[in-house]
């Protein structure tokens, strides 16, 4: 069963006044990318307050994270990026500097993901953003904003894929779980996650040197992505798992859904392995399997607030020493490498974004 949190404690709010309104030439550091004719260029360099976009609440960003959305931006004629130039960084965490809705005062830890932030609204990569006050949640207590970039929207997205689990009536009790892609940002969370509510966590990665790492982050048992095709060629496999969090997508997902148990639920957020699904209906018609979607970037404020909460818990999601997913940290200079980095697969975790480094 999903806990509840009536009542959600706030992180501490600084004393800092609002501060007087800046110039719109302010410049703003920030990472920029743009569309041209199908070329992208992109690097570090500067944006006038004006231009920002619109909305109610300016933060200081304080940190960012990079997640895989953010390196498809930077695809030629990919179709993510919905306005050029943009900052991209789905993710960002600080305190709100100017705020013209009375609901969020100057000085609150908040964070703000999904939604069009870094796709068609300028993003994280940047000192300052300025957002609708829609988009804003406050961070609860016990979760400063290094420590929600270290989540992000990766660990957020493997939260909610446990919560949807569960709600369909996910318990240890069932067997083990299966999280693919384990040793990127929403894999690692998964296995931490699914740790801390007592699951039996079989991790499945291509990166054979992190298995003592993946073992220590609460799995069980570590597994090649090859591992996950015992029988080829036959459309049931021997349903070893009650449950899945994919993230991984296409051929991955279908092996997957082949490999679930009796009733058993696979939660799917992401295509690393590829956006095609080719499946049969058999997992679903024979052993009643569910597959069910995760979208993190338009839910709606009061489930973040409840997933948040989930999040900031330790005695429910909340990982131990959040250190151990920080692959590195980087400022606007370093991104062109990081987000190469992670289109390759060569992210361990996560990586954190300190736009004023
Ligand atoms: C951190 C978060 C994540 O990582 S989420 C996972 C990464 N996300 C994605 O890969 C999806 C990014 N989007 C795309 O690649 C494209 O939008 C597309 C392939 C999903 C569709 O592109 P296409 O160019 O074929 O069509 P349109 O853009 O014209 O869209 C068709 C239709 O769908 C609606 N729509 C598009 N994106 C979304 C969305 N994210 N959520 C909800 N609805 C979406 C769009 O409005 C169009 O509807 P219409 O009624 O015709 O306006
Ligand atoms: N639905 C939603 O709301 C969200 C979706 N996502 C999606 O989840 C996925 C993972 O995101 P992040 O954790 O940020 O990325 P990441 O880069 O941190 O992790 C990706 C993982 O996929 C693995 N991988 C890469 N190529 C693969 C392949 N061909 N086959 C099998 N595994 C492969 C990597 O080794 C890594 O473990 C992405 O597709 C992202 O778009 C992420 C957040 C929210």
């Amino acid at each position: 069963m999903a806990s509840s949190h009536p009542e959600i404690p706030r992180a501490e709010t600084s004393p800092t006044p609002t501060s007087a309104p800046l110039p719109p030439e302010t410049p703003v550091a920030c990472y920029l990318v743009t569309q041209t004719d199908g070329q992208v260029t992109q690097g570090p360099t500067t944006l006038p307050l004006s231009e920002l976009g619109p909305g109610e609440v300016l933060v200081e960003v304080a940190w960012s994270s990079v997640n895989y959305k953010d390196a498809m931006v930077t695809q030629p004629g990919n179709r993510v990026a919905r306005r050029s130039p943009l900052v991209p960084g789905v993710d960002l965490a600080g305190r709100v500097l100017q705020s013209d809705d009375p609901g969020i005062t100057p000085g609150t830890a908040v964070v703000v993901h999904g939604y069009d932030l870094g796709v068609a609204h300028h993003g994280g990569f940047a000192a300052l953003a300025r957002v609708p006050a829609s988009w804003v949640v406050a961070l609860p207590a016990g979760l400063d904003p290094r420590a929600a970039m270290v989540v992000g929207t990766a660990g957020f997205t493997a939260a909610m894929s446990v919560d949807a689990l569960e709600r369909v009536g996910l318990e240890p009790a069932r067997g083990p779980v299966l999280v693919t892609g384990a040793s990127g940002g929403v894999g690692s969370m998964a296995v931490a996650m699914l740790a801390r509510r007592g699951y039996r966590v079989v991790a499945s990665s291509g990166k054979t040197q992190e298995r003592a790492w993946l073992e220590a982050l609460g799995a069980s048992e570590v597994i090649g992505r090859d591992d996950l095709e015992p029988n080829p060629g036959r459309v049931l496999g021997p349903g070893r798992f009650a449950a899945a969090v994919d993230c991984v997508g296409g051929r991955t997902l279908a092996l997957v859904l082949r490999d679930l148990a009796y009733g058993g639920a696979v939660a799917a957020s992401g295509l690393t392995g590829g956006a095609e699904l080719a499946t049969t209906v058999y997992p679903f018609i024979t052993r009643g399997v569910s597959l069910l979607g995760i979208d993190t970037v338009a839910t709606d404020r009061a489930r973040r607030q409840q997933i948040w909460a989930r999040i900031a818990d330790p005695a429910d999601l909340r990982p131990g020493d959040l250190e151990r997913f920080v692959d590195r940290e980087v400022g606007l200079g370093e991104l062109d490498e990081a987000l190469q980095d992670v289109l390759a697969a060569r992210v361990r975790g996560r990586v954190l974004v300190r736009p004023s480094r």
